[in-house]
């Protein structure tokens, strides 16, 4: 485990959410644009909230399988500094995406068994970091922010040539034996800091980042 490792805070939906993330000790912080979600944001509410986020932190756009249109809009009205392809994009789409919009992916593998891990390997040379989540059940609402982890041991003493982030029912309770399971050095939270679908928790938030750093200093 390394001193700097970093959180992301995902789904954030109220402007108060961006101070609190940030004064938890957020390196990023995720706006999640899918309308089924509990999290999702109208354009012009991340506008507003992405343009409150100091320098230094990274926004990241959570999308799922999104066509051009939606890329045009968001890039041209959202300041946002990194993509989370979190749909079936194929890496040629990645690739496409990277270029459309100038900014860089991380694209998301869900994870359900060790055969999944071979995905990891297709991405990360079209990638900039991978994302690697908990594996959606068949049928689920959304591809992600469902609270689910998966077996951690599966990614131990693995490395990828791409800098990559652990998320999936990750909470203050657990981050610590997930971070020392995976040799994660990035982290990726949502339901686990909220009070209620969409509702973060500041106090939440803050635990969480301290569990982190608790975690690393050891
Ligand atoms: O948060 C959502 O509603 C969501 C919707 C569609 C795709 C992904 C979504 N969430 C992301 O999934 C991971 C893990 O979340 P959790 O900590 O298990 O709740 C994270 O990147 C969320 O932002």
């Amino acid at each position: 485990m390394s001193a700097d490792t970093k959180v992301k805070i995902c789904g954030l939906t109220d402007p108060a959410d961006v101070p609190a993330a940030i004064l938890a000790g957020a390196s990023y912080v995720g706006f999640v644009f899918f309308p089924k979600s509990p999290r999702h944001l109208e354009l012009e509410a991340a506008e507003f909230m992405a343009a409150a986020v100091p320098e230094g932190i990274t926004r990241v756009a959570l999308l799922v399988d999104p066509d051009d249109a939606l890329l045009d809009e968001l890039v041209a009205r959202v300041p946002i500094d990194m993509l989370q392809l979190h749909g079936h994009e194929t890496p040629a789409r990645v690739t496409e995406i990277k270029a459309r919009t100038g900014l860089p992916v991380m694209k998301v593998v869900g994870v359900g068994d060790e055969t999944d891990l071979t995905q990891i390997d297709f991405y990360e040379k079209v990638a900039d970091q991978i994302l690697v989540d908990a594996k959606p059940p068949e049928g689920a609402d959304r591809p992600g922010g469902n609270a689910m982890r998966f077996d951690w041991t599966l990614l131990s003493g693995r490395r990828w040539t791409k800098p990559w982030m652990l998320a999936g029912g990750l909470t203050p309770d657990n981050v610590a034996k997930a971070l020392r399971l995976t040799g994660a050095r990035q982290v990726d939270v949502s339901s686990g800091v909220e009070s209620a679908p969409g509702v973060k928790d500041p106090e939440r938030m803050r635990a969480f980042v301290d569990s982190v750093r608790a975690a690393t200093e050891d």
